[in-house]
């Protein structure tokens, strides 16, 4: 392991934006085919990684969506999770946030109970086994109506208390955060936190959108913020955290090479930028591997990484005690 891998690993860290179906490894996805009796179309491990070669987001989102048929059980959603913790433990994450999809699960008749619950014993585990924290944001696909939306976050009620926020992903273009903007409504009014994607194929007007419509705490993505510069300096001002996700970037095309991407002229401009690792399964890589391919591309030096860390800590959606205790110990580090 070099000096910047030990480096980074040892960074304790958050992971802010993190699809758990996009964590489904190939070997999973066989053993879960295997084990639920389902058929892929693929031969082999190395034909589904040969498939991964995306031109942008939509061409990504059909591969996901078919890979998740293979999630069938509880216990399916456990293994998942399970394997995704390990990798983050092995990365220096020491609180994790999951967005996860539940309409890609229930509109295939898999229950909202058997996705959540597999879910939570993992993240229970988690939390014994590597004493990782973790918390839960319940995500609208926004290819669909908002009327789907109301009725998943309704499905949600029973678990209210063990989900921290809604997000918005799926195909950004010709499905703006406006058409979400009463279903957000109401999810703050139920106590939850806000994100959503906006600006990784969107223009600024949906990050726009997303701030003055959606009333978000967080930006996932909003890389596109970065061609309006008075947007850019609201940002900033407003202290809104963007989440990152570079590997994620060159994958879907959002940028040509990683020795473009934006990262430190975000930092240089005040905003607050995280690194994670999106869909890691797809996208080739876990946290660590994204803050190591940012740093290498880009020069970042151990300031710049260490900030990247600390405003994972300070963009989360923990009690502003559990962020203050995380800050003291990433600071004694630094
Ligand atoms: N990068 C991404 N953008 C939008 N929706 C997603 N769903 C999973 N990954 C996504
Ligand atoms: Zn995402």
């Amino acid at each position: 392991m070099t000096d910047l891998d030990s480096f980074i690993r040892a960074l304790p860290k958050a992971e802010l934006h993190l699809h758990i179906e996009g964590s489904l490894e190939p070997e999973l996805m066989f053993a879960l085919a295997e084990r639920n009796g389902v058929a892929i179309p693929y031969a082999s491990v190395e034909d589904v990684r040969a498939a991964y070669a995306f031109g942008n987001l939509q061409d990504f989102l059909d591969i996901y969506y078919a890979g998740a048929d293979v999630l069938r059980t509880q216990r399916d959603f456990h293994d998942l999770a399970a394997a995704y913790f390990d990798r983050a433990a092995a990365d220096g994450v020491v609180h994790a946030e999951l967005m996860f999809d539940p309409q890609t699960h229930t509109d295939r008749g898999i229950p909202f109970a058997t996705v959540i619950e597999g879910l939570l014993s993992a993240m229970a585990d988690a939390q014994a086994r590597h004493g990782i924290s973790s918390a839960l944001i319940l995500s609208f696909l926004r290819h669909l109506s908002e009327e789907a939306a109301f009725e998943t976050l309704a499905a949600a009620e029973p678990w209210l208390d063990q989900i921290a926020a809604v997000g918005l992903d799926s195909s950004e273009t010709g499905h703006p955060p406006e058409k979400f903007a009463r279903v957000f409504a109401a999810a703050r009014a139920m106590g939850l936190r806000l994100t959503a994607h906006a600006g990784e194929e969107g223009p600024p007007a949906y990050v726009y959108q997303a701030l003055d419509l959606l009333q978000v705490d967080r930006i996932d993505h909003g890389n596109r913020a970065l061609e309006d510069d008075a947007l850019v300096d609201r940002l900033a001002r407003e202290g809104m955290t963007l989440t990152v996700c570079p590997l994620s970037n060159l994958k879907l095309c959002v940028v040509d090479d990683l020795v473009n991407h934006p990262i430190d002229r975000m930092l240089d401009r005040g905003l607050r930028a995280t690194i994670n690792s999106d869909d890691p399964a797809y996208f080739g890589g876990y946290i660590a591997d994204n803050y190591r391919a940012a740093a290498v591309a880009r020069g970042l030096t151990r300031a710049q990484l260490g900030q990247l860390a600390r405003n994972s800590f300070t963009g989360s959606f923990l009690p502003p005690d559990a962020i203050a205790a995380h800050l003291e110990r990433l600071d004694a580090l630094l």
